[in-house]
């Protein structure tokens, strides 16, 4: 799939823009606060509803306005599909073929895209509330029922995490409203962990062939998938359930004294292991690297074989962070096949052959204007 078509209205510090796309390279080339990735955000709140860097919608609202809008056209093997997203004090609304979408859920996954930032790193370095939210929005966006089961899940924990709270200081307890919940909670948890599951084995799959041709056959990338769930019970989603019933059977006293659910798919995490060695802990600098890059390029392929399309990738400044071996992987994974926006301060940083016939728009103070070709003098183009 690509993106053919971006319009922005009062978002960021866009007044507005209208921007056509080239279905391979499109090089976002200007000075540092131009606005090179409230440009690339917009593409990713097309395809996600959310912000990857903001959880509040309103700062995606020109600080002068009101409403801001993003909408799209995506070209896909079937047809072309328009996307549209209002954001304003109301809320959002989200908009497939100018038809109004009850729910975010029947939105997300038009449009898919893969954002490779300099803060991926955090995916293996960071807290385990970094990797549940990649699985979780990585996931979702390829498969609408794990969304739905996630968002099913989450209203179910709220509920159940203010019953617990009200509990907590309670003399008599009805404890049989609160095994309601646990067995309707652990449904739909089971659900999840059993999706995970199925991702992270494919995952896995593509991201050990790329982990072990960069490091030259030297390393291989293991996932593990830690979970309170016993592994033998890992299997399928009925016996997941019964699983995790129990666990909120033998974790009761403790759930009621904490106030609060300490067993479910909320609470697991994703383990990189590099020759049998969790990378988070014993990785080097350079291997953590090459495990981050690797998981992300498995995604492409991933996405592919899940949605039948090639996710659209975003670059935001990470080009400068890889070294030549790490570039090149990127470059080979993407090349001629995927559509690719990179953000930049100078093309002179980028490796020549990943900006062969790119389009590249100039991005100056929230205005953005396409050149067919890069700028004259430019000592990437000197050669041509
Ligand atoms: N809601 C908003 N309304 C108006 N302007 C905003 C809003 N949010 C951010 N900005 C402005 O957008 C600019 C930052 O743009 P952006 O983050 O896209 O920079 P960039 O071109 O990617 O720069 P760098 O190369 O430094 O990353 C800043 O000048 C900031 O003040």
């Amino acid at each position: 799939m690509y993106l053919q078509e971006l319009q922005l209205q009062h978002f960021r510090n866009y007044p507005s823009a209208d921007l056509k796309l080239g279905p391979g390279i499109n090089v976002l080339l200007g000075e540092n606060a131009q606005g090179k990735t409230n440009l690339l955000e917009a593409i990713y709140v097309l395809a996600l509803t959310r912000s990857h860097r903001t959880a509040n919608d309103h700062d995606l609202v020109n600080w002068e306005a009101k409403t801001a809008k993003v909408s799209g056209r995506v070209v896909k093997a079937v047809g072309s599909v328009p996307l549209e997203l209002t954001f304003s004090r109301q809320g959002k609304r989200a908009k497939v073929n100018h038809l109004e979408q009850a729910r975010l859920s029947q939105y997300i996954g038009q449009l898919n895209v893969i954002l490779f930032a300099p803060e991926d790193l955090a995916i293996v370095k960071g807290a385990p509330t970094v990797r549940r939210r990649f699985m979780d929005m990585e996931f979702g966006q390829m498969n609408p029922r794990y969304l739905y089961n996630l968002s099913q899940y989450r209203t179910l924990l709220k509920q159940r995490n203010r019953y617990l709270k009200d509990l907590q200081h309670k003399q008599n307890r009805d404890l049989l409203f609160l095994s309601v919940l646990s067995d309707q909670l652990a449904a739909y948890g089971a659900e999840i962990i059993a999706q995970r599951l199925r991702m992270l084995h494919k995952l896995e799959h593509w991201a050990q062939a790329i982990h072990a041709e960069i490091s030259q056959q030297k390393e291989e990338l293991t996932f593990h998938y830690a979970t309170q769930v016993p592994e033998d019970q890992l299997t399928d989603p009925d016996t997941i359930c019964a699983a995790l019933t129990q666990l909120y059977k033998d974790h009761q006293d403790k759930e009621l004294y904490r106030g609060t659910t300490l067993v479910g798919p909320h609470r697991d995490d994703l383990h990189f292991r590099v020759n049998g060695k969790n990378v988070q802990t014993f990785g080097s600098q350079g291997q953590q690297r090459t495990t981050a890059l690797s998981v992300k390029l498995a995604e492409i392929d991933l996405m592919k074989e899940e949605t039948g399309e090639y996710p659209v990738l975003l670059l935001d400044d990470v080009l400068s962070e890889l070294d030549d071996a790490r570039q090149t992987h990127l470059l080979k994974a993407i090349q001629d096949k995927v559509q690719t926006f990179i953000t930049t301060t100078s093309l002179s940083g980028i490796t020549r052959q990943l900006i062969k016939d790119p389009i590249i728009f100039h991005v100056a103070n929230g205005t953005v204007v396409a050149d067919g070709s890069a700028p004259s003098g430019d000592p990437a183009t000197k050669e041509d």
